[in-house]
């Protein structure tokens, strides 16, 4: 078992933002990752979208196949997708199902499970949806002041007047496999977006990577923490940031015990161009990476995953 990390614990209730902010700036240099607490989401609506996420995906393969991944949303089964070719080419041991935006970008071709099969289902999930989606932009506000921007940066430069959220329900059998090669829950990656909000179902093997380009590689794993989100930061912040902030490797052991979670990806508007902070970069340490449409370099990412 690898040692675990003891990540910094943000209060998002907390009346003194500007220090509050301070402690995400230091989370977001040392760590990328952080826990969430008192974020307003009620324990009872987590355990409803975990219950619900259970009913969907005890169905039968032919009947969540009916619902299967088109546009990035629906159901997505069994090694469909491989988030680290390089280390697995078999694909992830876990089932997927996506909810994109509920109004605007394309928000008609989410997929939804019959009200006669899952009668609440929706309603759970797009209230989920709407209460994570806005624990995201508070938080985004305070990642703007830790940057030393306007709390509102990220919806002037339009990241978020439309954001692109997925609401990912994720299923990680527990089956081990017989196989010599070790087959991941979810192989090693950093997410591609903005923020990611997780949660789980308590049942451990999450495990992070603080330095992606030192060899070999140290895994520590993150706990639960009941009722905190774990945020973790993705690589368009990175972007944005130069490198400031973390954009950090993590994975998903296979620990041979069944595993619920929910991730929420923050994403900009797929229209905002993604380029380096003017405070992030100078004569010195001029930009890592060239401007790029946010919609267009997810684009690539998710392909790159799903290609195999
Ligand atoms: O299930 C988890 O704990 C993590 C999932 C994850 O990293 C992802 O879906 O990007
Ligand atoms: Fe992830």
């Amino acid at each position: 078992m690898a040692e675990s990390l003891e990540l910094p614990v943000i209060d998002l209730s907390s009346p003194d933002r500007i220090s509050t902010a301070n402690s995400i700036r230091q989370a977001c240099i040392e760590y990328g990752f952080f826990y969430l607490i008192n974020h307003g989401v009620e324990e009872q609506l987590l355990q409803n979208v975990f219950d619900q996420s259970r009913k969907f995906f005890s169905l039968s393969l032919e009947e969540k196949m009916k619902l299967s991944l088109k546009e990035y949303r629906g159901f997505s089964p069994i090694y469909a997708e491989n988030l680290d070719s390089s280390t697995s080419s078999k694909g992830d041991l876990k089932e997927t199902f996506h909810i994109g935006p509920l109004e605007g970008h394309e928000s008609h071709v989410n997929q939804w499970p019959s009200k006669e099969m899952l009668p609440s289902w929706r309603l759970i999930m797009e209230e989920y949806y709407q209460k994570v989606l806005s624990v995201g932009k508070r938080l985004s506000s305070l990642i703007a002041m830790a940057l030393n921007l306007e709390d509102d940066f990220f919806e002037k430069i339009g990241a978020l007047d439309k954001p692109f959220g997925f609401l990912r329900l994720l299923h990680y059998p527990g089956e081990m496999g017989a196989s010599d090669e070790v087959i991941y829950g979810a192989s090693a990656h950093s997410d591609y977006g903005m923020i990611t909000l997780l949660e789980t179902d308590a049942v451990p093997g999450l495990q992070v990577c603080r330095e992606k380009l030192k060899q070999p590689r140290i895994w520590e794993d993150v706990d639960h923490v009941k009722g905190a989100f774990i945020i973790n930061l993705g690589d368009m912040m990175e972007r944005w940031t130069n490198c400031l902030f973390r954009s950090t490797l993590h994975r998903v052991m296979p620990i041979g015990k069944e595993r619920y979670s929910m991730a929420f990806f923050l994403d900009p508007n797929p229209d905002c161009m993604v380029e380096c902070l003017k405070s992030c970069c100078n004569d010195s340490s001029p930009p890592l990476f060239p401007p790029i449409r946010s919609g267009d370099y997810l684009r690539e990412r998710i392909s790159a995953a799903y290609s195999s």
